[in-house]
This record gives C-alpha cells, sequence and structure tokens, in this order.
C-alpha cells in the first residue's frame, strides 16, 4: 500500500473509533437517563400525581446506590460540602431536596428552619437511622426504640449524667483524670523526644472518663479491649453496608458483637454479686440504675436491652467529646491570639481561687466565657455529627414541600453550621462571633435540638473545658505533621490521629 493510502486509512480508523466512541457516550448517557428515571418512578409512582407534585426538587439516581457514592466520594475525597453543593447547584437553593441514600427514599434538610420544624416535631418523625447503623448501635438503644420507652429511658438515664450535682460529682475525677493524662504524655514526649498520638490519647482519655460514670470503672486490659471494639464500631458506622470479610462494616459487626460479649461479662457479674448478697462499695453507676429501673407496670430491662442502651452511651460519651477536644487544642495552638486571651482568662480564674480550695469547681467553670466561645466556634467549625436521621410518621409539609409518610430525613447540621447567610465568613475559625450572641433557634445544632437533644451536652462542655484549662496553663502542643490529610468519615480527623510533641511549659504541672 502507498504511504498516501495508508495516511488515508489510519485517518478513517480514527473517525471510526471517535464515532464509535460518540455512540457509545450517546447509549450510557440514555441508559443512564433511562435508569435514573425509572429508579425515580419506581419508588415515587406509588404516592400518586398529587403528592408527587408536591415532592422537593431532587432525583433518585441508580438503584441501590441512589446518591451513596456522591456522598462518599466527597467526604473521602476531602470535600464533603461538594457533597450538598452539588444539590444547590442543581436544584437550586430550596434547602429541601429529594434523593436515595442507605437503601431509602431520602429528604434532605439543610436549613435552620427546616431542621428546626423537624426536630421540633415529635407527632410527625421518629428517628430513622440506616439500618446498617441500627444494626450496630443496638436494636434495643435510644436510635430504634418506641417513643414512650425512649422519653421514660431517657429521662432515667440523661438527669444522673447532666444536672448540677452529676457534674459536680464527676468533677474531680474528671480533673484527675486529665491532669494524670497530660503528665504522662509530657512525660512520654520528653524521654528520648517521644510522639504521641494525640488523638487516640484523648479518646482513651474521654473513655476511661464515660466508663467510670457508667461501669464504675473497668481494669485496664477490659479498657483496652473495649476502646477498640469502638473504633472498629465507628469506622463501619458510616460506611456501606457490606458484610464481607475485608470491608469495615463487617469489622464493625464483629466489634458489636465483643462489646455485647464485655458487657454481658460484666453485668452477668453485677447480677451473681446482688445474688450473693455482696453489695458493691463503690457508688451506684448507670450500670446499676438500668439493672434496678422499673417501669409503670414493675417490668425490668432485659439483659440485652441494658447492653444496647450501654453500648450507645458510652460509644456517644466519648467519641465527639475527644474529636472536639483535639481540634479546640489544634485551633488554639495555630492562632496565638485566641490562645493568649483564652489562657489569660484562665490565669484570671486561677486568681480568683481560694488557697483553700482543691481543684476546679463548677463556679470556675461557669467562668470560662471565652473558652466557651472557644468550644461553642470549634463545635461549629468541625460539625462532629455532621447528619441525623428521622423518619416521617404522616405527609408533613417543610417549606411548602412534601415529605411522604415513611420517608427518611436527613437533618443537616454542617450546612447550617456553614451557611454565609447565618454565619459570615463560615470558614474562618472565628470564637469571637460568639461574644453577647445567642443564636436563633435551629441555627446551632451541634447537640441537635428536641427529645433528642445530647443529653451528654454539659458533660461534653465540661470535660472539654477542664482539659483546656489545664493544657493553656500547663502544656504546649506541636505537630509531626501539621499539614496532614484530614479523613471526614465517621469523624474529621487528621490520617496520623494528630501525632504530636506534648511540652510541659509550667513548673505548676
Ligand atoms: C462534643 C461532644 C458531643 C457531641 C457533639 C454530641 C452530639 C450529639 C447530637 C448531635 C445528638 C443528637 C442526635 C439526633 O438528633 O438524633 C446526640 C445525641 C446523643 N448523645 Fe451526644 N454528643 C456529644 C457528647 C455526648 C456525651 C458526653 C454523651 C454521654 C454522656 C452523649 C450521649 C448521647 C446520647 C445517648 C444521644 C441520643 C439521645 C436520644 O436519642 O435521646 N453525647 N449527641
Amino acid at each position: 500500500m502507498a504511504v498516501g493510502e495508508q495516511g488515508g486509512a489510519a485517518v478513517a480508523a480514527l473517525w471510526l473509533a471517535a464515532a464509535v466512541a460518540a455512540v457509545g457516550a450517546v447509549v450510557l448517557f440514555v441508559v443512564d437517563a433511562g435508569v435514573r428515571r425509572l429508579h425515580g418512578w419506581y419508588r415515587e409512582a406509588a404516592l400518586g400525581e398529587e403528592r408527587r407534585a408536591r415532592l422537593p426538587p431532587g432525583e433518585m439516581g441508580w438503584p441501590v446506590v441512589g446518591a451513596m457514592w456522591a456522598f462518599l466520594r466527597a467526604f473521602k475525597s476531602g470535600k464533603p460540602d461538594a457533597f450538598i453543593a452539588s444539590f444547590v447547584r442543581r436544584f437550586g437553593r430550596t434547602g429541601v431536596y429529594r434523593t436515595f441514600m442507605f437503601s431509602s427514599p431520602t429528604i434532605l434538610l439543610t436549613t435552620p428552619e427546616a431542621c428546626k420544624q423537624v426536630l421540633m416535631d415529635d407527632d410527625g418523625f421518629v428517628t430513622g437511622w440506616p439500618k446498617a447503623t441500627v444494626a450496630l448501635i443496638g436494636p434495643k438503644s435510644f436510635v430504634a426504640m418506641p417513643y414512650d420507652e425512649h422519653r421514660r429511658l431517657r429521662k432515667l438515664t440523661a438527669a444522673p449524667i447532666n444536672g448540677f450535682d452529676a457534674l459536680t460529682s464527676y468533677l474531680p475525677f474528671i480533673d484527675r483524670t486529665v491532669t494524670s493524662s497530660l503528665r504522662a504524655w509530657a512525660d512520654e514526649c520528653a524521654d528520648g523526644g517521644g510522639e504521641v498520638a494525640f488523638l487516640t490519647e484523648l479518646r482513651r482519655m474521654t473513655f476511661k472518663i464515660i466508663v467510670q460514670i457508667f461501669l464504675g470503672g473497668a481494669d485496664d486490659a477490659t479498657m483496652r479491649a473495649l476502646e477498640r471494639s469502638y473504633t472498629d464500631l465507628n469506622y463501619g458506622m458510616r460506611a456501606m453496608a457490606i458484610n464481607l470479610p475485608g470491608f469495615a462494616y463487617h469489622r464493625a459487626l464483629g466489634a458489636r458483637r465483643r462489646l455485647v460479649a464485655v458487657l454481658q461479662g460484666v453485668l452477668d457479674g453485677r447480677r451473681a454479686a446482688t445474688a450473693k448478697g455482696f453489695t458493691r462499695s463503690s457508688s451506684v453507676d448507670m450500670m446499676d440504675r438500668l439493672i434496678e429501673a422499673e417501669d409503670e407496670h414493675g417490668r425490668r430491662l432485659e439483659d440485652d436491652e441494658i447492653i444496647d442502651i450501654l453500648i450507645m452511651y458510652l460509644n456517644a460519651g466519648h467519641e465527639s467529646s475527644g474529636h472536639i477536644t483535639m481540634w479546640a487544642t489544634v485551633f488554639l495552638q495555630e492562632n496565638p491570639e485566641i490562645f493568649e486571651k483564652a489562657k489569660a482568662e484562665q490565669e484570671a480564674i486561677m486568681r480568683s481561687i481560694p488557697p483553700t480550695q482543691t481543684g476546679l469547681t463548677l463556679r470556675d467553670f461557669r467562668k470560662m466565657e471565652y473558652l466557651s466561645q472557644v468550644i461553642d466556634e470549634t463545635l461549629r467549625f468541625v460539625n462532629i455529627s455532621f447528619v441525623s436521621f428521622r423518619q416521617a410518621t404522616k405527609d408533613v409539609f417543610v417549606n411548602g414541600y412534601l415529605i411522604p409518610k415513611g420517608w427518611k430525613v436527613q437533618l443537616w447540621y454542617r450546612s447550617v453550621h456553614i451557611d454565609p447567610q447565618v454565619y459570615p465568613d463560615p470558614k474562618k475559625f472565628n470564637p469571637s462571633r460568639w461574644e453577647g450572641h445567642s443564636p436563633r433557634a435551629g441555627t446551632f445544632l451541634p447537640f441537635g435540638l428536641g427529645a433528642r437533644l445530647c443529653p451528654g451536652n454539659d458533660l461534653a462542655k465540661l470535660e472539654i473545658s477542664v482539659f483546656l484549662h489545664h493544657f493553656l496553663l500547663g502544656y504546649r502542643l506541636k505537630r509531626t505533621n501539621p499539614n496532614c490529610r484530614v479523613r471526614f468519615l465517621p469523624h474529621p480527623r487528621p490520617v496520623d490521629n494528630c501525632l504530636a510533641k506534648i511540652t510541659r511549659v509550667s513548673d505548676e504541672y
């Protein structure tokens, strides 16, 4: 073949390949659009025309996965806000969108007003955690409990954690645990120039505190076993529910089985001791309260109910507090002006404490106004609980759009906290924005709102404040990888768990 002919054949082949690719792309586009439309029709047809017309904008996406890929992609690529931003871009700033996630038709709510309406409507909504999460936390815990049972057990368990008397009684233990932990880490870093995984250590510390409150403490081996299991449990919480070896969800189910076994062992020990007539020397803890609790018909809780409530509380009671303590410390250390202002406040508080007083009191804690602003700003900025789950028990209209009975609802606290209309310059860490500012209802939701408001909110703030108080007065943190990548699932954290050197800077410590 002549050279000219060869060139012509190559060009023709290129044209053919381009034509095949173009046809392929069109076919893919048509198939993709068709499958999405079919899935939408399948999920929405039963609503009938009138109700369908009132649905918020959005789409169901592909069967089975829906928006899960987009959600995981955004969070795993370090751009969590890209997920909701894509709804805003495609469907407008309605603040209410429909989609398909965690195997269910779902409504996403992203504005303070919409979140507040749903959180305050106990008649129209119950909790709606994905089935896979319920299987991990426990079907008999608060995440899946009927309304009346939830009210009763919440009352029973919340008062002993959050009231003035409860906090006063926990404060000395928190104070001791914080000071001894800081001292131990500084010693470890001093010897041979070592480092600590600051987040891992903080999670251990907050876990120790919550185990003391709920189980009256535990030996080191039990504590480590529980802690490790909780780490696996949490990784599985926001992962795809694939129960196959090698997947996070599979490991999390194994972790739950181990947690049940450990807690069953503690419970059996308590029951056996009671049967033999032994009385415990230490004071009453949450496990005792749950064992003794009776409803109005004299019914006591079964072992599996007690264990599920404990698994939930022990998890909720240490993960978020540990993470927020780490971020608040990091932000303080990264912002010298904020650090100095917070430190000056703590020094003033120390000067006001009478020499006869040992340790901090709740009165001192109440004087920590600026530190409280630092913590609120950290809660807003970090968005540790970025979303909450509900399910509609009847048709409800939000912002003029229908949430059909039975559909799941996701409340995007994260979107509320980074809305520039609510928080000007939202990507700036600025504790002073809280000075003299009482947030409008629904605009600040780090602990949720309404009947499911976090029962540990005051305890969490107390723990974090006590830690920061001692840190500001006696220690400094130097991160090994200050620009370390942040992973956003299950909670925002640096991938190196905040590897750092802790240095003691005051002789008082
Ligand atoms: C900084 C720390 C914490 C944060 C950011 C946080 C956040 C939250 C949020 C947003 C909710 C509401 C979930 C919803 O609306 O469905 C919640 C519920 C809950 N939290 Fe916390 N929490 C923290 C600390 C604690 C502590 C220390 C405890 C235990 C002592 C605790 C125990 C619980 C429990 C049991 C629930 C479920 C309440 C219910 O369904 O009635 N949390 N938390």
